[in-house]
């Protein structure tokens, strides 16, 4: 027997979005921050409050991180984090806007180690540097070498890469053995029709991406449809597409189901929002509608034909639901697999049959490894949020996925990846993924901002962010918004502060349990708290209707990052609002890819920012008005070679970036 047979005790999760699950949050004995749901909106004691409890950020160590992103004082409290370092969490009482330890959370590096390290999460805030993607954090390593690993924390969505380890994989493991067991089963996916079709409206502005310049380049690529009727789709498809209240095809889909339904690799890029997921998953679910795909049915060797790997939980359960509903009524069986979830119950759900399965990397590679899924008969491959899983966080897993034993050759199968941003780099180094004529499409530009957000940036001090956030929130009232910060513990924080201005608050990061992160979408979604604070973990791909407004209480440090933020509102030509807090003494290195952003969308750029990023850089070649990215494939070069100039301050920007990573 499996070890994940004997697991039939799950615990199944019936989330009433209606119970009033707030959080609170406090330190543990150990000092360990916790989270809880409880059932009124968090006023914290000083006995349960973490912020006032030595739970300040960077500590007198600060500095993480390079140059002046690690120089800031924290919002926080002065109580500095010593704890993990020389055992004292003494509380110094002090008042969150009493300035205090070093920030030290800004390094790129580190704040990645922050979003990802539930074992030890400050470790890298005292490291200078940092490493990319948690590396250095408890038993990575080991569960990084392979499929014989004694698991171990993953980092980026927490997944742990295990064979035959029963402790499972809830982004907390430290080589395996330690971990609780998780017995998360999330709810099963709504039944009825009116849920499965619930979709929104299609914005003011949808008519508008018709206008967007579209550019197709690699060799014989087939032309566009202009209409779903073009596409092919047999009835069942077509029915669903209609009842999904999808009347026409934005420009990705218009493109890129013809080249996915001819056979052809393709990489695309197209504006947050603009439909990118049914660009895809339209032309494979048809594929194996036209090919006959064998109905799903129990077997203990599952052989999907298709694969869809993205980078978070929610974005992939988001995507399983959306090939469910195309493929509602049809033989075609789409399951999901991610992280934070009880694997016995995964497996179950992977063994009653699955043609399109649908997974973040670490998950995936964990049944794979287990022998539930065989790949020899993978047709597809996809990649959503291509340059996300080719960063140094993912690609590794995606080298290992696609090295996995039976995984067809790229020539043999279809490599689809898609994103709003393609740094050049990435795009190079995906082609290794993709045939050699794969298509390159670019729907406006690559790594443009949604032209649908209305974008300010607002110059703040530290002290002076948490007022503005207030006095912004009381702006928007019940609207739906998203308030992203640049740790897990600030997220926890921020959200308290809100609940006690008495301001219905959730919050998502890497540190909650996946039935609180479910749990939390869900009290946002519904409505029931119309302010979500955030990590980076919810930065690309949910799609939530209603969200109005993305405020970025902790500008990220990566341009692409930011576009992907503000992609959260102004969605399938609906507007949507981006306000962000700029900090000079942190923010000055991100000023000059901001303007080009913001011009680039046609927003007004404030003459404090364009002065700042004029001068952060010098003077040569920074053309703000200039075109921001211009580029499409990079095998064209073309494009890329006019920016030289403009962008060789920007690189080498981006280069200090790059050190923090190494
Ligand atoms: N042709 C269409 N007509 C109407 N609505 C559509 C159409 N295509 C997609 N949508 C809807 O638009 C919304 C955004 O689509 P989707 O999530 O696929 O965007 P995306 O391009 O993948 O965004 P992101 O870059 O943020 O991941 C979804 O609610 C989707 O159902």
């Amino acid at each position: 027997m499996d070890d994940w047979e004997e697991d039939q005790s799950t615990d199944v999760s019936t989330p009433s979005f209606g119970s009033g699950n707030l959080w609170k949050s406090g330190f543990d004995q150990n000092n360990n921050f916790e989270s809880h749901n409880v059932t009124c909106v968090s006023v914290l004691d000083d006995q349960s409050s973490s912020w006032k409890r030595g739970g300040g950020f960077g500590g007198q160590r600060g500095g993480r991180g390079r140059g002046s992103r690690g120089r800031g004082f924290s919002s926080f409290s002065s109580g500095v984090f010593e704890g993990n370092e020389n055992g004292s969490n003494e509380d110094d009482g002090s008042s969150w806007n009493s300035g205090g330890g070093g920030d030290g959370f800004r390094g790129r590096g580190g704040r990645e180690n922050d979003e990802n390290g539930s074992g030890d999460g400050f470790r890298g805030d005292f490291g200078g540097r940092g490493s990319r993607g948690g590396f250095q954090q408890g038993g990575d390593h080991v569960g990084r070498e392979g499929f014989g690993g004694g698991g171990g924390y993953r980092g980026r969505d927490e997944e742990v890469f295990s064979k035959g380890v029963t402790t499972d994989d809830d982004g907390r493991g430290d080589g395996g053995n330690a971990a609780p067991k998780v017995l998360y089963v999330p709810p099963p996916p709504p039944e009825e029709e009116s849920s499965i079709f619930a979709h929104f409206q299609t914005g003011i502005n949808f008519d508008k991406y018709d206008d967007i310049l579209v550019d197709v380049s690699g060799s014989n690529p087939p032309s566009a449809i202009m209409t779903f009727a073009e596409a092919g789709l047999c009835e069942s498809l077509s029915r669903n597409v209609t009842k999904s209240g999808y009347t026409k095809p934005t420009p990705v889909q218009k493109h890129g189901i013809p080249i996915i339904s001819a056979g052809r690799d393709l990489m695309a890029c197209a504006q947050t929002g603009s439909g990118k997921t049914a660009a895809f998953l339209l032309p494979i679910l048809q594929q194996l509608m036209n090919d006959g795909a064998a109905a799903s049915k129990f077997s203990e060797l599952q052989e999907p034909e298709a694969i869809i790997v993205a980078p978070t939980r929610e974005l992939i359960n988001q995507i399983y639901l959306e090939a469910r509903k195309f493929a509602h009524g049809t033989c075609v069986r789409p399951v999901v697999v991610y992280g934070g979830t009880n694997t016995g119950y995964t497996i179950r759900e992977v063994l009653k049959g699955c043609n399109v399965l649908c997974g973040t990397p670490g998950r995936l590679l964990d049944i794979i490894g287990r022998g539930k899924v065989g790949l020899s008969k993978v047709r597809y491959l996809v990649l959503d949020e291509a340059d996300r899983m080719l960063d140094m966080g993912f690609e590794p897993d995606v080298r290992r996925l696609v090295g996995s034993p039976g995984m067809p050759p790229k020539e043999q199968r279809q490599t689809l990846m898609f994103s709003a941003t393609y740094p050049e780099d990435i795009q190079r180094l995906a082609a290794d993924f993709l045939k050699v004529d794969y298509l390159f499409l670019a729907v406006g530009v690559v790594g443009g901002a949604c032209s649908d957000v209305e974008q300010s940036i607002i110059q703040v001090t530290q002290y002076s962010k948490r007022d503005k956030l207030l006095e912004l929130l009381k702006t928007t009232g019940t609207d739906r918004t998203m308030v992203f910060v640049e740790t897990k513990r600030k997220a926890d924080f921020i959200a308290t502060v809100l609940c006690q201005e008495k301001l219905p608050t959730t919050s998502i990061h890497g540190d909650r349990e996946q039935r609180e992160r479910e749990q939390a979408l869900g009290d946002f979604r519904s409505g029931k708290c119309p302010v979500l604070v955030a990590t980076s973990v919810a930065a690309r791909g949910l799609d939530i209707e209603h969200v109005q407004n993305v405020v970025n209480f902790d500008l990220p440090n990566n341009i692409d990052e930011y576009v992907h933020r503000i992609g959260r509102t102004g969605r399938c030509g609906n507007l949507g609002r981006a306000v962000s807090f700029f900090d000079p003494e942190v923010d000055t290195p991100l000023a000059r890819s901001l303007v080009k952003v913001l011009s680039g969308a046609q927003q007004e750029v404030p003459s404090w920012l364009e002065e700042i990023a004029f001068s952060a850089h010098g003077t040569t070649g920074f053309n703000p008005r200039g075109p921001v990215f211009g580029s499409t494939d990079t095998r064209k070069g073309g494009s890329f070679k006019r920016e030289e100039i403009q962008q060789g301050a920007l690189q080498s920007c981006a280069a200090d970036d790059d050190e923090e990573w190494e």
